[in-house]
């Protein structure tokens, strides 16, 4: 493999100071990490090094002194973990395209696509929408597709089967040697299969999904895989909840429809309820606007509005602790020089 195909640009040597001819040994690309190890590609072949802090996806500078550093990301793909000590959590990172994958049967849940496009802009990488196990559908697939694109403006919808191998062209077409897609979506929906047929062999394990269509969650880490000539792939394990982060760029992307309605208000912090003047509930009313879709960027609205207060929260006891050292240590010197 090459520092090429595995992503690597003038861009990304621009960035290190090391000479054009020493790069291929002084830097490698993140295949895997947990807390306290990594595997890197390298153009040598793969290792694995003591490291935290890295994300898959990551390119790191490796001096053979210190832990490998990891470049300045040009896109993370995060979500916000579950659970009651909820986080921030790196999902992958210098992503060019974020290819939200959901099943199409029984039906694509398109609310869940929405939450997965709201953190694939908010990732500044570019999103694309993969409607898994296309050879179920024998008709209709042309308006599941619409009703889908409706709902993600500004964003290409593919209909795909791993099995039979249509739509894979056009995965193919976006990929290319050096390119990186990951793939997100829920459990089951195929993304390892799509792995799989694009590299022509079975590279994941797949799994099977259970009586309900749920999937098993086969697939337990994310892994970057680089298909020669295809393109660099990372699978995710499929993820059960997709929690907004305090990021809130993505969600005028989602939802550009409701947003250019929302301008009109006659409020500006109108809450698009039952305020007098609300141009959103008049465009409800009026057929223009699925009230669905509108319930959906409230919901994921309040969502990413709790996240934002927390993280502030957390920011501003943070600060607080800071302070505190600060003074004790500014303390403790004074009483040293004292003495
Ligand atoms: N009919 C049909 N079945 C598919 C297709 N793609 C995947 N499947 C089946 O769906 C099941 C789940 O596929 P996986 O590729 O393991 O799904 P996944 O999204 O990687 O699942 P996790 O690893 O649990 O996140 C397997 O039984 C596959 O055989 C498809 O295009 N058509
Ligand atoms: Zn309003």
């Amino acid at each position: 493999m090459s520092l090429p195909a595995l992503g690597w640009d003038d861009d990304w040597a621009a960035q290190v100071d090391v000479g054009a001819g020493r790069a291929r040994s002084a830097v490698a690309r993140v295949s895997r990490a947990d807390a306290t190890s990594a595997r890197l590609l390298t153009p040598d072949g793969e290792a694995s090094v003591a490291a935290h802090g890295l994300v898959v996806g990551d390119w790191v500078v490796l001096d053979g002194t210190s832990r490998p550093r990891p470049l300045a990301r040009r896109t993370l793909l995060s979500r916000q973990s579950s659970g009651r000590d909820s986080t921030e959590q790196p999902l992958a990172a210098n992503v060019d395209v974020v290819a939200v994958v959901e099943p199409m049967w029984p039906e694509p849940n398109v609310r869940r696509i929405e939450r997965m496009l709201t953190l694939a802009w908010a990732s500044g990488g570019q999103p694309l929408v993969i409607l898994s196990k296309a050879d179920l559908f024998t008709s209709g697939v042309r308006s599941a597709v619409a009703e889908v694109e409706s709902a993600a403006p500004g964003v290409d919808v593919l209909a795909v089967s791993a099995t039979c191998g249509d739509g894979l062209a056009g995965m193919r077409h976006r990929l290319g040697p050096g390119r990186t897609f990951v793939l997100l979506g829920p459990s089951g929906a195929g993304k390892s299969s799509l792995v799989n047929a694009l590299a022509g062999e079975e590279v994941l394990a797949t799994g099977d999904v259970r009586g309900d269509g749920r999937g098993r969650h086969t697939t337990t880490h994310r892994e970057l895989v680089l298909l020669e000539g295809v393109g660099l792939l990372i699978d995710t394990p499929g993820i059960r909840s997709v929690g907004m982060t305090a990021d809130d760029d993505g969600l005028a992307r989602v939802f550009e429809d409701v947003v250019v309605h929302a301008a009109d208000c006659r409020y500006t912090d109108c809450g698009h309820a039952v305020e007098p003047g609300c141009s959103v509930r008049a465009a409800v009313d009026a057929g223009a606007l699925p009230a669905a879709r509108v319930e959906s960027y409230l919901r994921l609205q309040r969502e990413i509005e709790h996240q934002s207060r927390r993280k502030r929260t957390r920011e501003r006891s943070q600060e607080r602790r800071d302070t505190t050292g600060r003074n004790q240590a500014k303390a403790m010197a004074m009483r040293a020089k004292g003495r």
